[in-house]
């Protein structure tokens, strides 16, 4: 999140719009520097009178100057407008561009972060370009523009007092360029900072209903309360040291200033005859105001490193790895399942080192062993969320990796522990199971879950929208939701994750009926603690730090008094072999 940006990804990332801004800078520029006419009209005109130069010349300097508003009004608009056009489009690309990639990265790599990093990257990333695109190149050359045209016409007129008039530049520039050093690694804190915040406000909004039973003893209202007070740490290390160097430089090349030097010098010439008086007026008139613009590109900077962060942050988002899909992808030619020498770590140590085992199509197989041992982990090596390190996950005899992605999501029905909804109608939320499945099929497969009575009770039946984390339905009503999309996507896997754990019994004997109903005649893969909930499975493995411990049926299993057995007796108070 935190890396510095590199011009690269920014200027891929921005491509698209390049020409038009570019076009909208030339614009810019120009009108930018047509915005010199006017005061340089005053000053002619000032010189001319003095001179006792002709009416007509003054007129034509009037003209000018009038000219010179209107047109460089004209030009900063459409330069804006072009720009600001160029950011929307760029935006809605971006957008999509994300969503498309997001679309092709595995399953996992969602796991690993919070959703307040994705946030970051679709929303407020995007929204922080918007200075890159509509802004920064726009004002960089509105503030090049001007002082450019009024070094040429006051080099025209006398080119000492030209220097004079510059010469706090370089002293602003040092001031400036001292604090832009540590600039980059402040930026890199705050965006850290504002990702805990991100974090922590999701963290915090799911858990809205804990943090308002029990009030401030919720470690997320703490870790909310701490990111925030990081944030403003930060944000305050950071302004204190820019604030001071900005304070500094605006001082420096404020008009007083600049007023100061270039009177003073202007004055002393005048006074030893090495300068005309009326040619000292330009100078006062336009130079005064002359360093001013630099401060534009100065501020500017900021916003300016903000936006390119934000662009690198999108870049690399972009820049994650698709899953691998096969050139020519194979067709499964059965639903069993095999675990073939498998290891997988998450980066550091293996988490399942060495795993085989197989489960025949139409069999039910068991997975249970202590927390941690790695089931869930084997569990989601099936449908890709993952790729194993060694060895292979094969369906039907094909490597997962050779098969369509697509074709093995639709192959493998997942019914996770926590049954995650999308903030759609209910309807919309069973279709997910399959997007071509017609109303009735919906209803068919609420009803097959014990769930179209509770649907058919809420305010808008079907067409009630839910939140993600579930909104009017029950613990027991999203899981029975979930079963019923994985009902009618029809799939002949089905990988459960504790489906049934964390239910009331009521709702326990829904859940169990709705799903018998979605594993008969399937290949299940299924993780329990409670042991008496897989007793019946074809076959039972028992995983322990990443490995197979042992498997059999439950009778054999208690047979060869292993772990599963200590296991079983434990949770059931019994030292009977049954
Ligand atoms: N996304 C992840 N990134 C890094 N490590 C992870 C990730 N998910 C799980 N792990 C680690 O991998 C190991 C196996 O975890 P896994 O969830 O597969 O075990 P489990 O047997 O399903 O545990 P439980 O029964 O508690 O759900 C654990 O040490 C866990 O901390």
């Amino acid at each position: 999140m935190s890396a510095p940006a590199t011009a690269a990804p920014v200027r891929e990332l921005i491509r698209p719009v390049r020409g038009r801004i570019l076009a909208g800078s030339a614009l810019a520029f120009a009108g930018s520097a047509l915005g010199l006419l006017p005061y340089a009209a005053i000053a002619e005109i000032a010189r001319l009178l003095l001179q006792g130069g002709g009416t007509a010349a003054v007129w034509t300097w009037a003209a000018a100057g009038a000219g010179g508003v209107a047109a460089r009004l004209g030009l900063l608009v459409t330069a804006g407008l072009i720009t600001h056009y160029a950011d929307a489009d760029l935006q809605r690309l971006l957008r999509l561009r994300l969503a498309r990639h997001l679309a092709t990265v595995p399953l996992g790599w969602f796991s690993g972060r919070g959703s307040g990093a994705l946030k970051k990257a679709m929303d407020d990333d995007i929204e922080d370009m918007h200075h890159l695109v509509a802004h920064a190149a726009l004002d960089m050359a509105g503030a090049l523009g001007l002082p450019l045209a009024a070094v040429v016409y006051l080099a025209a007129v006398d080119w000492r007092m030209t220097l004079v008039t510059l010469a706090l530049l370089p002293i602003a520039t040092i001031t400036i360029g001292r604090s832009h050093r540590t600039m980059p690694e402040r930026m890199a804190e705050l965006n850290a900072a504002q990702q805990r915040i991100n974090n922590a406000v999701v963290e915090y909004v799911d858990g809205i209903q804990v943090v308002k039973a029990y009030g401030s003893r919720d470690r997320r209202h703490a870790r909310f309360a701490e990111a925030v007070d990081d944030f403003c740490d930060t944000l305050a290390r950071w302004t204190a040291e820019a604030g001071r160097a900005m304070f500094a430089t605006l001082a420096i090349l404020s008009p007083p200033a600049v007023l100061l030097v270039v009177a003073g010098t202007g004055t002393a010439l005048v006074a030893a005859g090495a300068l005309d008086p009326v040619d000292l007026l330009p100078f006062l008139l336009v130079g005064v105001g002359l360093p001013a613009p630099f401060m534009t590109l100065l501020q500017g900077t900021q916003l300016l490193r903000k936006a390119q962060a934000a662009a690198a942050h999108v870049g690399r988002v972009l820049a994650e790895p698709p899953l691998p899909a096969p050139a020519a992808p194979t067709r499964p030619g059965h639903s069993g399942v095999d675990f073939a020498d498998v290891t997988f770590a998450y980066g550091g140590d293996p988490v399942l080192r060495g795993v085989s085992f197989s489960c025949p199509a139409g069999t039910t197989t068991a997975l249970v062993g202590p927390s941690g041992s790695g089931k869930s982990t084997l569990l989601r090596l099936v449908p890709r969320f993952f790729d194993p390190s060694g060895g292979a996950v094969r369906i039907g005899g094909a490597d997962v990796r050779d098969i369509d992605p697509a074709a093995l999501l639709r192959s493998v029905a997942i019914v996770f522990q926590d049954a995650i909804l999308v903030r759609d109608t209910v309807r919309e939320n069973i279709r997910l199971g399959d997007p071509d499945a017609g109303d009735a099929d919906v209803e068919a497969a609420a009803r097959a879950a014990h769930l179209h009575d509770a649907i058919t009770a809420l305010p808008d039946g079907y067409d009630t929208v839910v939140e993600a984390r579930g909104g009017a339905l029950s613990g027991g009503e999203r899981q029975r939701l979930t079963i019923a999309r994985a009902l009618l996507q029809d799939a002949p896997i089905v990988l459960l994750d504790e489906a049934t754990a964390h239910v009331d019994p009521e709702n326990e004997t829904a859940v169990r009926d709705s799903l018998s109903r979605l594993t008969a005649g399937r290949t299940v893969i299924v993780i329990a603690h409670r042991l008496h909930t897989v007793a019946a499975a074809d076959r039972i493995v028992v995983l322990e730090a990443g490995r197979v411990r042992e498997s059999g049926t439950h009778r054999e299993l208690l047979a060869s008094d292993g772990a599963y057995a200590r296991a079983w007796h434990f949770q059931h108070g019994t030292e009977t072999v049954r």
